[in-house]
């Protein structure tokens, strides 16, 4: 059993400000995160010790560290060029016997942090992890489930604090990290409990003794994932986030071994799930595992009968543990059971909804995502917004608009009257260039003259964009304009079909005679 950390995860309570050897969010544009671990200790790289080189600047970590979540932090200079740990590499000098000698270890390797100087430009916010940041930055091992599915599967599977769930295959841990918050009610070593679950007992059998001895049920995810690589990654990223108390990671393939786990003192009961998530190629290949008592020979020939080629026939009867001597169930046998599963085409669905129905799962019902991003924003229209920034500068009015084109034509007519003046000047000119009389320039006296022509007239386009900066700097634009929200233009397309059932719970004479006795 991995031990309890001495304090909670990130992802259930990052406390209010960023503190070194956590893992923090550096936040670029809404849809561009970065994750790292935040480290106060020099770097071999950098005077400023570890640094994250964005596209909005560098940012040392000694700037991201102690501040509250949420802080906007400008960026530092930081000399990227000769400082980086490649560029020292290329510094290397000749020595006597001609080979490269390596530069001299500099003071930040020796353990000084230098402090950062900020830029003139560029900023980023630090935020805290959560499920849905880290679905945001995770490193892409597959394809993951992002947040608006795995918000609707976790509610539709009634997951609480408490429950265990199984999940198959973890691909990348986009959903490991949302279900391990939502079944979290504290960790079984005691050390760490949240405030208002203490003392929940979900799970537990009314009446039973160990509700009378107030035992609790502390939540668990049981993953699964077929590929090893990823199934490490996941195991190490799970480690460095504090939950490996809460989950754990199996590599194995679930349709051949299932879903139960080897009694080693943590997983006495088995994964003893309420709830399944399936994010698998063929998810009617591992229902067979999914049952309460082993399933019969007709039944497990029609769910692991398979029209696709590519996959194969599993022998069920082949399967050890399926044998009736020696099945077990990895389903709490007290709860009804929730299950999800997650296909990309329809033909998986209907194999899927006929293995469930040959299983005896009820309720069974396919749910599609659309969705779609609302973006609420303030929309400014008006002349007054000529020449800013994300606003509408036309005439908001019919009466703005005729004032405007009234202002223009004032403006035009005499505007062209100059020209017409101008013209006549010139021809005048040139007569008397013809006739050799020498004229004298008089442009001061013209300007003077055009000048009076447009004094008192509506401003020009010049005047009004600096007029328009000028009353920047008292206007208070993010409360001004229209509250508006609109559907983001482009539109995103469908993600998966979702499958879900429900497995009652085994009921028998017994049962009967308990809940008369209790209900009446
Ligand atoms: C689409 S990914 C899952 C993504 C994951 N739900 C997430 O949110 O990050 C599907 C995963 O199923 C795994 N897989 C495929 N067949 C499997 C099997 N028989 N047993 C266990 N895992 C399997 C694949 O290796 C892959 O990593």
């Amino acid at each position: 059993m991995a031990p309890s950390p001495p304090t909670p995860s990130p992802f259930f309570d990052p406390g209010t400000h960023s503190a070194p050897n956590s893992l923090g969010i550096i936040q670029l544009r809404r849809d561009h995160l970065i994750p790292t671990v935040l480290s106060s200790t020099a770097d071999a790289d950098y005077k400023e010790g570890k640094v994250e080189n964005t596209r909005f600047g560098s940012f040392p970590h000694s700037t991201l560290i102690k501040q509250p979540w949420g802080s906007q932090v400008l960026a530092s200079v930081v000399d990227t060029g000769s400082r980086s740990s490649k560029s020292k590499k290329r510094k290397r000098g000749p020595t006597e016997e001609g080979r490269d000698a390596p530069v001299p270890e500099s003071s930040e390797v020796r353990g000084d942090v230098v402090k950062a100087e900020t830029a003139s430009s560029g900023f980023a916010h630090l935020i805290p992890p959560s499920p849905e940041t880290w679905t945001l930055c995770l490193p892409h091992r597959t394809q993951v489930v992002y947040t608006p599915d795995y918000s609707y599967i976790l509610q539709r599977l009634r997951v609480r604090p408490g429950d265990h769930i199984i999940e198959a295959g973890a691909g990348s841990g986009s959903f490991t990290h949302a279900a391990v918050r939502a079944i979290f009610n504290g960790y079984p070593s005691g050390e760490y409990q949240p405030n208002d679950l203490n003392g929940t007992d979900y799970g537990i059998e009314p009446d039973s003794a160990e509700r009378q001895k107030g035992f609790k049920q502390y939540g668990g995810v049981y993953s699964f994932e077929y590929h090893a690589p990823r199934a490490k990654q996941l195991e190490t990223e799970i480690e460095e986030h504090g939950l490996s108390a809460l989950v754990t990671v199996t590599n194995r393939d679930v349709y051949q071994d299932g879903f139960c786990l080897p009694s080693d003192g943590r997983n006495d009961q088995g994964p003893n799930a309420n709830a399944i998530f399936l994010d698998l190629p063929a998810p009617w290949l591992a229902l067979k595992h999914l049952a309460r008592s082993p399933p019969s020979a007709a039944v497990l020939k029609s769910v692991t009968a398979s029209s696709d080629p590519s996959t194969p026939d599993a022998e069920a009867s082949v399967m050890p543990q399926l044998a009736t001597e020696v099945f077990r169930s990895p389903l709490n046998p007290n709860k009804p059971v929730h299950i999800c599963t997650f296909s990309p085409c329809i033909e998986q669905v209907t194999k899927t909804v006929s293995a469930m129905r040959s299983l005896g799962w009820l309720e069974i019902d396919m749910v599609e995502i659309m969705s779609k991003r609302l973006e609420v924003r303030r929309e400014r229209i008006g002349l007054q917004e000529e020449g800013l920034r994300n606003a509408n500068p036309n005439a908001a009015t019919v009466v703005e608009a005729v004032q405007r084109l009234r202002d223009v034509e004032e403006r035009a007519k005499v505007f062209h009257g100059l020209q017409k003046e101008k013209q006549e000047e010139v021809m005048r000119r040139a007569e008397a260039k013809k006739r050799g009389e020498q004229l004298l320039a008089n442009t001061a006296e013209g300007e003077e003259r055009t000048r009076a022509k447009f004094e008192g007239l509506p401003p020009s386009k010049l005047d009004r964009l600096e007029r328009a900066k000028k009353d920047l700097q008292i206007r208070e634009l993010f409360k001004e304009g229209r509250l508006v929200h609109r559907t983001e233009p482009e539109l995103k397309t469908h993600t998966s079909y979702l499958v879900f059932a429900t497995l009652p719970r085994e009921w028998n004479e017994a049962d009967e005679e308990t809940a008369r006795k209790r209900w009446g």
